[in-house]
């Protein structure tokens, strides 16, 4: 059988390279197909080092043909990788913090503080050293859920120089944004503010060895995002959704923000909170209320890991409210989804640690009209 190298080109162009939206011919992605009797030949160019990618297109690329073509055809797929050169500046390292992890959610009230704050301890009794900076200026959260209201920190002298020195609760060490406001002083912070007032959480502060430096977004997709990660070398994205379509439409937004070609922040995975409801005396009891599986099927169509999922449980709420995060009971079913979400979190960073270079604040360029940019 002899293969037709303009057959092969027509059958690549119905399918595309994960994340892109042309199909891989028009991309550019193809850069050359060889035939030879029934042997084929595909160079193809990406420009995400990512796995799964590579991976995905080489299945890609072989069921297309072995489909629509000739089923026994003998198929190579020389895949090179070319990083395009970003947009980014290089961000001021900070000393002794080895990985920043923003959490966010498209949607407000999806439980994303509420997750920080369980994987946080989560993390911290696994043995890591953890840090939460509390950035959700519309509404910071962190204070109540590690009952450390009324604490307000001090100032330290580190190498001649004035510190301010995180709380330390339940073993994390913990600045937010809600230490230097009163509870129910409305603060309208624009983004230039806000990210001012973090960069002094993250650099004028002592933390520390830190091996996790969780950061509690404001939810949305607001300049405010943009401010931050513009001033911060985050190491990736986490993005918190409930499982029903409102929040899964906002989710998504929150995602390709992330992946945005401006942004490109690298999203480590999504979580699922509030997946199901379960009464605590009834475990095995699930109800899926805001719908089954949302949250995930989410993650399988964008192509970003899916890191877990947490219940709806009442003592989740309670745990938060009173000041203790709820996977602090161990043994519990709500214990296991996080220590679960953890190992899956703690391995996206290692993985991504391993294919990517750090990630440095990124230089917004194509925020023409943003306030929180000045050109
Ligand atoms: N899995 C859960 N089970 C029970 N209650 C939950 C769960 N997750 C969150 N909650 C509760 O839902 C409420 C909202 O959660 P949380 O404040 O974490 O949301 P958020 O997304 O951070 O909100 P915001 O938009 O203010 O940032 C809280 O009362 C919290 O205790």
């Amino acid at each position: 059988m002899k293969l037709d190298r303009k057959e092969i080109l027509a059958v690549l162009e119905t399918i595309s390279i994960a994340g892109e939206g042309k199909n891989m011919v028009d991309s550019g992605a193809v850069q050359n197909v060889m035939t030879f009797g029934d042997e084929v030949v595909v160079d193809l160019t990406l420009h995400n080092p990512a796995l799964h990618i590579k991976k995905r297109a080489e299945v890609d690329i072989m069921k297309v043909i072995h489909e629509k073509i000739y089923d026994k055809a003998k198929i190579k797929v020389n895949i090179k990788v070319e990083t395009p050169e970003k947009p980014e500046i290089k961000g001021k390292s900070i000393p002794g913090i080895s990985n920043i992890i923003a959490v966010s959610s498209g949607k407000g009230g999806v439980g994303k503080s509420t997750v920080t704050a369980n994987l946080a301890v989560t993390l911290a009794n696994m043995g890591f050293k953890v840090g939460v900076l509390d950035a959700d200026i519309y509404g910071p959260s962190m204070p109540i859920m590690f009952d450390v209201e009324r604490a307000r920190p001090i100032s330290v002298e580190v190498e001649g120089k004035s510190k301010m020195k995180p709380i330390t609760s339940y073993g994390v060490e913990i600045l937010s944004i809600g230490f230097f406001t009163s509870p129910d002083q409305a603060v309208i912070w624009r983004g230039p503010m806000a990210s001012k007032a973090l960069n002094q959480m993250i650099f004028d502060a002592d933390w520390g060895e830190l091996d996790f430096l969780l950061l509690d977004l404001p939810p949305g997709t607001g300049d405010i995002h943009l401010s931050i990660m513009q001033s911060l070398p985050i190491t990736g994205a986490v993005v918190v959704s409930t499982p029903q379509a409102v929040a899964l439409a906002d989710a998504k937004k929150g995602v390709s923000m992330f992946m945005s070609e401006s942004i490109n922040v690298p999203v480590l995975g999504i979580i699922e909170n509030m997946a199901y409801f379960t009464p605590e005396e009834l475990p095995e009891n699930k109800y899926y209320i805001f719908g089954h599986e949302g949250a995930k099927n989410l993650s399988r169509d964008l192509e970003v890991p899916f890191l877990g999922e947490v219940p709806i449980v009442q003592s989740i709420r309670e745990a938060g409210d009173y000041g203790r995060p709820a996977s602090l009971q161990e043994e519990t079913p709500v214990a296991e989804a996080f220590v679960n979400i953890a190992r899956n979190v703690v391995e996206e960073v290692v993985k991504r640690n391993e294919s990517l270079p750090p990630t440095e604040a990124i230089k917004i360029t194509t925020m023409a009209g943003c306030a929180a940019v000045k050109k």
